[in-house]
């Protein structure tokens, strides 16, 4: 009958290799293949900073290989699209990535895309190998030197649909002092969850303060529009099944 023709012709995504994990040090494999990653950003151009409705998103002329990354895991350069943020609403949870169960307070994702292998932001991002994310914890302490230019600019793109111009603002300000990496094949961690994503987590936080992080709860998830008013806090997937996936780490 139509009934059993329809659930024949369901598809059923198998999910393998989904983000983010908990990871743990001592099970990651030391890979001397693996290279140290290189960041070139010094010709990077912000263009503007947006409320998505689900983080603060800085976008980035991906027009040419002016900001890639490369080496580490890479086969070659991935273009640098965009940043964003995923925190919580106290200090003591906020990250995506978990170290031996622990959170951070919050996650700095910087996005790019095999722009080699692929025409469009949005093909690679369905591609097994087409999206590489440098994941950067960050901790609460002292307040960071670089980050007030964000959250400055945080009050302008309050409501969820908000975008504003934000030139000139080079993400390697936001990097920790040392590169030492673990790396493994994932996905988005938000829907669609495209499996799209070779992970670079940085093993060093860098330091921002309660001050600072609190600017990033002021921001909504809704837009200027709608009655209800919902602070964008807790934008933060749990890990997820590991699967037998290999945690490598850099030298
Ligand atoms: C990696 C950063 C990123 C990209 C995307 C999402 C989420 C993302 O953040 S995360 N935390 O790095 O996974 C969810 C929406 C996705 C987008 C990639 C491009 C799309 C798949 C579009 O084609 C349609 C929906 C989009
Ligand atoms: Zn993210």
């Amino acid at each position: 009958n139509s009934h059993a023709h329809a659930l024949n012709t369901v598809m059923f995504t198998v999910e393998i290799r989904q983000s983010p994990i908990d990871i743990v040090p001592h099970q990651a494999s030391r890979d001397p293949n693996l290279s140290q990653i290189v960041l070139n950003y010094d010709r990077c151009t912000s263009i503007n900073i947006s409320n998505n409705g689900h983080s603060v998103v800085v976008e980035f002329d991906d027009t040419d290989d002016r900001s890639v990354i490369q080496g580490g895991p890479l086969d070659n350069p991935y273009r640098l699209k965009q940043f964003h943020f995923h925190w919580g609403e106290k200090g003591c949870e906020g990250s995506e990535h978990t170290v031996s169960g622990n959170s951070y307070a919050s996650e700095l994702h910087l996005v790019h895309w095999n722009a080699v292998k692929y025409k469009t932001f949005d093909e690679a991002a369905t591609a097994p190998d087409g999206l590489a994310v440098l994941g950067i914890f960050l901790d609460t302490g002292d307040d960071h030197r670089w980050l007030h230019t964000i959250t400055d600019a945080l009050y302008m793109v309050k409501f969820k649909g908000s975008i504003t111009d934000f030139k000139d603002f080079n993400p390697k300000c936001l990097l920790p002092s040392s590169l030492h990496y673990w790396t493994y094949l994932g996905s988005l961690t938000t829907p669609p969850l495209h499996e799209s994503v070779i992970w670079i987590v940085l093993k060093d936080p860098i330091t921002v303060s309660e001050k600072q992080l609190g600017k990033f709860r002021m921001l909504l998830f809704t837009g200027e529009e709608e009655d209800q008013r919902l602070r964008m806090e807790n934008n933060f997937r749990p890990p997820q099944p590991l699967k037998g996936r290999k945690v490598r780490s850099s030298n």
